[in-house]
């Protein structure tokens, strides 16, 4: 459904373009994830298609038509859910959200429809009284999203929605977003929490510098050739096993009860499990063939994605 190619944008005195020549499908549903580092792009991206920045080069298409037509024939299509709280304190939530449904140019009665539908899909509904600035964090968070829906948006823009929420409203918001995902719906979300995005997302971007490092499905991006295992034992491997155990599979690490082998053939690993169980260590869990977000984008660039 959208289509980037070569999309390049640099702000006034920055040594490097914060977009040098992002190319990127994403699908017509769904949740895609933009994963990436601080300064990496994320926002300046999403701020394009929002229609908040101009490109300085390259081109998005919407269905084969130019994004600006697009969203000029479509002006409530395309939602943006920015990092900052974008609501007026003073307000309550239903002021809020009227206000901003008048700003959308709805008719009373469909404005009216949108606020109720937008307050249970976040479920505001307990604090529609309440002024904004009396809200928790998480609260706050899902008034901003509640005002990005009141369009009833075809593109919704995600920007880093769980920043500074605690763990509970942070679910809910992960649940209440993949709820949002299906009906022709594509939510663009951007994070650095790799969790978040391998829960969340069935395709994932991973940028940085302002360019694609990798682009697939979740399950693509996470498969792995090589054979990578990762185990949780019940107990620390007992260290003459340990010793042994290092002597066959050099690159073998251990941390506790976590064991680490970046390659193992598949034809040993029952064995390996059962000589575990035998010493009384089974493995509690097992990871094999897969590689996690923060390893892919480690081998990628070689730093951490919280760097
Ligand atoms: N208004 C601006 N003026 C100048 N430079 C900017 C501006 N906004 C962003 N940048 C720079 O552009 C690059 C990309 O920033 P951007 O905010 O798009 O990254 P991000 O991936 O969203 O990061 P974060 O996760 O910290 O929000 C960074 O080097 C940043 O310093």
């Amino acid at each position: 459904m959208l289509r980037i190619r070569g999309l390049v944008h640099h702000y006034p005195r920055q040594p490097q373009p914060a977009l040098a020549g992002i190319d990127l499908d994403v699908p017509g549903e769904g949740v895609f994830g933009l994963l990436g580092p601080n300064g990496a792009g994320k926002t300046t991206l999403i701020s394009i298609l929002a229609g908040l920045l101009d490109a300085d080069a390259g081109g998005i298409d919407i269905d084969g038509e130019s994004l600006a037509a697009y969203r000029r024939r479509h002006p409530a299509a395309i939602a943006l859910v920015p990092q900052e709280h974008a609501f007026y304190p003073m307000l309550t939530v239903t002021e809020n959200l009227r206000f901003f449904a008048g700003v959308l140019g709805l008719g009373r009665t469909e404005a009216r429809a949108r606020v109720a539908a937008a307050s249970a899909a976040t479920q505001l509904e307990g604090v529609a009284g309440q002024r904004a600035e009396t809200l928790s964090g998480g609260l706050r968070r899902r008034l901003n999203l509640a005002i990005g829906l009141l369009g009833a948006p075809r593109l919704l823009l995600l920007d880093e929605p769980t920043v500074g929420v605690d763990p509970q409203s942070r679910a809910f918001l992960l649940d209440t977003i993949r709820g949002l995902a299906g009906d022709g719906r594509t939510v663009i979300y951007t994070s650095h929490y790799m969790d978040e995005v391998e829960a969340l997302c069935s395709r994932v971007a991973i940028i940085d510098h302002g360019r694609v490092l990798a682009a697939d499905t979740l399950a693509g991006l996470l498969h792995d050739d090589a054979g990578r295992l990762a185990l949780r034992l019940a107990q620390p491997l007992p260290a003459a096993l340990a010793a042994r155990l290092a002597a066959q599979h050099p690159a073998l690490h251990t941390h506790g009860c976590e064991v680490l082998l970046p390659a193992l053939e598949p034809a040993a690993l029952p064995a390996l499990l059962t000589e575990l169980a035998a010493a009384g260590c089974p493995a509690q869990a097992v990871d094999y063939g897969r590689q996690n977000l923060e390893t892919l984008f480690m081998r990628l660039t070689r730093r951490s994605l919280r760097d």
